[in-house]
């Protein structure tokens, strides 16, 4: 059985509709009309024990939700779920005490105390032994190399330093089950990087499940062997990103630049045209007409520049947005 077991997992949140308007406002107080959103429609899925799975989606997907549900912060409309044995929203301590989330969009630390004096107070709630906290805090402040920022009150850090703290304070007990939403937004390439380096060598060392939400690709492509792409609260595609679609590893784009103006209808005798503008095109061939098609074009076109390229896996991720909800597809 998997770290995690999700099974037929939904939330329905329950809101009420508010019109404009003082009238509105005033027939609200005695008829209000309840309206019910399905951010997460029967998920299913299981994670192994030091996986680092990437939850992708467009915005409103319902990841925060899940997360929110496996972290026990919300409780289910219904279907099942555990993590490491237990049932997140029982709450039970045996289970905090293995667990961690970090929101990039939400602080744990106190913005007017040095980030020490926060990670102290995670090391008693969470009962660390002294030996234990120090060489933990020693291992983390180095990898992260914020030792000399551990004094400064947090509101004076970096973002990208108060990120490195909170998941200092995530990580101080040593959960077995780390959740990510969104742990780089706002950061800079180069924080981004430090974060993605040091969540991949800490899975690596101490076997920690990582499940990451993030809407920049380069963390997941990084980070995670396999992605559960979700959107209207569904599993669209739980597989490798590589593996994700077989339509799209058949077909190469082959970019030309060339030495003066082509017409662009001799063009399409050559595959599919996607965009051009006289002096240079973008045209998708089937990976086995490749090079028949690249000779033509070199034979028959005045070819200053040609590169060939796979398409690119932003566009395979937007396809799968797109795709209708009944022809949800599981790799
Ligand atoms: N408390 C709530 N009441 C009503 N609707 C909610 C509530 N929380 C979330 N939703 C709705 O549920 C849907 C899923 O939201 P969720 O935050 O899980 O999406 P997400 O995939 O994390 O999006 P994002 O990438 O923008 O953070 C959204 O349509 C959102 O508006």
């Amino acid at each position: 059985m998997g770290i995690i077991t999700v099974k037929d997992l939904e939330k329905d949140f329950q809101y009420y509709m508010k019109g404009e308007g003082l009238k509105s406002s005033f027939q609200n107080l005695f008829r209000r009309e309840q309206l019910t959103k399905k951010a997460v429609k029967r998920i299913t899925f299981e994670i192994e024990e030091g996986e680092i799975v990437g939850f992708l989606g467009p915005n409103g997907a319902g990841k925060t939700t899940t997360l929110k549900m496996l972290s026990g912060i919300l409780h289910p409309t219904s279907g099942s779920a555990t993590v490491m044995g237990y049932v997140p929203w029982e709450r039970k301590n045996d289970f905090k005490r293995r667990f961690s989330i970090v929101m990039g969009q939400k602080n744990q630390l106190w913005p007017d105390l040095p980030a020490h004096e926060s990670l102290y107070l995670n090391k008693c709630i969470y009962e660390v032994g002294d030996k234990e906290y120090r060489d933990t805090l020693n291992e983390l402040t180095e990898l992260l190399q914020v030792k000399e920022q551990l004094n400064v009150q947090v509101r004076r850090l970096s973002l990208g330093e108060r990120m490195k703290m909170e998941f200092i304070a995530a990580l101080i007990h040593k959960p077995s089950v780390l959740l990510l939403d969104e742990p780089t937004i706002g950061l800079d390439l180069m924080s981004q990087r430090n974060i993605r380096d040091f969540l991949k060598y800490y899975n690596e060392r101490h076997k920690m499940t990582i499940v990451l939400t993030s809407h920049y690709l380069k963390d997941i492509e990084h980070l995670c062997k396999r992605s559960i792409i979700v959107n209207h609260g569904r599993i669209m595609y739980d597989g490798s990103l590589g593996g994700m679609s077989p339509a799209f590893s058949h077909t190469k784009r082959i970019k030309v630049a060339f030495s003066e103006r082509v017409d662009s209808e001799s063009l399409s005798s050559v595959g599919r045209v996607i965009q051009e503008d006289g002096y240079s095109a973008l045209i998708e061939v089937d990976k086995s007409e490749l090079n028949r098609c690249s000779k033509i074009l070199l034979d028959q076109f005045p070819i200053l520049d040609i590169t060939i390229e796979d398409i690119p896996i932003e566009e395979s991720i937007a396809a799968i947005y797109q795709r209708e909800e009944e022809h949800a597809y599981l790799a």
